[in-house]
């Protein structure tokens, strides 16, 4: 990186822990032992899957949450509050419509007391910097979505925050839009143009990470821990096409699609501590069994057993991809080693089977790998009527996720559990039952 570096840290977290309390008093632990450093000269990207965390570390980087146990610290010392070296740009861009561009801009200075004058000049110089020259007086709905984000950043930048957070800045912006705007950024950061000291971006995109961060922070779910932290040693500008830049987004892909390999180049940093109840509960992947069967049909087509490859081929994010993966691994129909995925028998024998085989194959898997299953069907044996009221399984699942999540959950078991004919759900009251006895157990 082309900035100097310094060895103070701009923030740092100490075992930062954050949960919530469920209304049934149960606690949803959403980070655990997080240690993080950010160091002035540095661009560090976040990744992980969705609900890791990234955007709740992210926020309480910004001091909009507070950790339930740890410590952040800033310049040394304990955070208390809104931390006041940080600006955040949104992917939603989080313009207010009835303000200018130059009004929008104006906006952070504002919050700070900055006064009239001084703000007007500081807003219309990152205007200019931004690319939104003659932008000044247009409203966002008058803006395309990259001039809109332009808006996101200029003010952002405006106040001169020492840390610039982003919330997957770009993702809302079309392919093209986003490119460049990654690149104009990227411009102004190592031609030091913008004021900030460091940048900490949340992204789904590995290739966005390695395009532009110094160091990646891998985040594992349930709960959100640190599982990896990769320095890029890449110069800049980098090429997607070099071996070196393919090798990394393999590695990151290697790591984010292997939940078992852990704390892989992570500098010293404290245990992990025991795994909470939580950690060792399963966490269905909201996927269809179709999109399953689809994966293991596409894997018995292809030759290409590198994930990432695979994705690329498919012109598919990580995001896209990974849930499905991680749900045909759940049901033991894959085996994920390095980065590459493999059938294993059974999937072998779906992919092979006509209608009613594939039920029988997943009603096997799910009653011997999936917990829940598990749990549903003795319940549900365990009834004379054979039958359960939907609420009772939520009440099981709101003691390990969140009530947004235990809904999602409840709703693929269901999902999963219809297709292999295991039990049925019955819309108008409810209630889960029992379709059969079930003789392959
Ligand atoms: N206020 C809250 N109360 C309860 N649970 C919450 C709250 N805020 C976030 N969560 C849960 O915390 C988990 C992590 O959320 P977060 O948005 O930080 O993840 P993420 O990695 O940024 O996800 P995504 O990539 O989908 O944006 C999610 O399961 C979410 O439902």
């Amino acid at each position: 990186m082309v900035l100097n570096k310094v060895t103070e840290h701009l923030i740092a977290l100490k075992s930062v822990r954050k949960s919530y309390q469920q209304p049934n008093g149960q606690e949803i632990v959403i980070l655990e032992n997080i240690n993080l450093e950010l160091r002035p000269g540095e661009i560090v990207a976040l990744l992980g899957p969705s609900g890791s965390g990234k955007s709740t570390l992210m926020r309480i980087v910004a001091g909009l949450i507070s950790p339930s146990k740890g410590e952040v610290l800033y310049h040394e010392r304990p955070l208390v509050g809104l931390n006041p070296g940080v600006a955040i740009v949104f992917q939603s861009f989080a313009l207010y419509p009835w303000l200018s561009v130059l009004e929008n801009v104006e906006l952070g200075l504002k919050a700070k007391g900055e006064p009239l004058e001084s703000r007007r000049q500081k807003a219309l110089k990152m205007i200019d910097i931004i690319g939104l020259d003659g932008f000044e007086n247009a409203y966002p709905k008058e803006l395309s979505g990259g001039m809109r984000q332009r808006v996101g950043f200029a003010r952002a930048l405006a106040v001169e925050p020492e840390l610039l957070c982003m919330d997957e800045p770009f993702s809302a912006l079309d392919v093209l839009t986003a490119e460049n705007l990654r690149f104009e950024l990227l411009d102004l950061w190592l031609e030091r143009r913008i004021p900030t000291k460091a940048v900490l971006i949340v992204t789904h995109g590995i290739e966005e990470a390695v395009i532009m961060a110094d160091r990646i922070i891998v985040l594992g779910r349930n709960p959100g821990r640190i599982r990896a932290d990769l320095p890029v040693t890449l110069p800049h500008y980098r090429d997607r096409k070099h071996p070196s830049f393919q090798a990394l987004v393999d590695r990151v892909y290697t790591i984010i699609t292997n939940p078992d390999l852990d704390k892989i180049d992570t500098p010293a940093t404290p245990s992990v501590q025991a795994a909470t109840p939580q950690a060792r509960y399963q966490s269905l992947p909201a996927v269809r069994i179709g999109s399953i069967a689809g994966l293991l049909e596409l894997l018995e087509d292809r030759q290409e057993k590198d994930l990432y490859r695979l994705a690329q081929e498919l012109q598919l994010e990580v995001d896209d991809i990974l849930p499905i993966v991680e749900a045909a691994k759940l049901m033991d129909f894959v085996e994920l080693a390095e980065g590459d995925i493999s059938l294993k028998p059974i999937a072998q024998e779906f992919i092979n089977g006509g209608i009613d085989e594939r039920k029988q194959i997943v009603r096997a898997q799910l009653l011997t790998h999936i917990r829940l299953v598990q749990q549903i069907y003795r319940l549900l044996e365990a009834k004379q009527n054979q039958r359960i009221p939907e609420e009772l399984v939520l009440d099981i699942l709101e003691t390990h996720f969140s009530p947004k999540e235990a809904e999602q959950q409840l709703e693929t078991v269901v999902d999963w559990g219809r297709y292999a004919e295991i039990y049925g759900y019955d819309e108008p009251s409810g209630q889960i039952f029992l379709e059969q006895a079930v003789v392959s157990h």
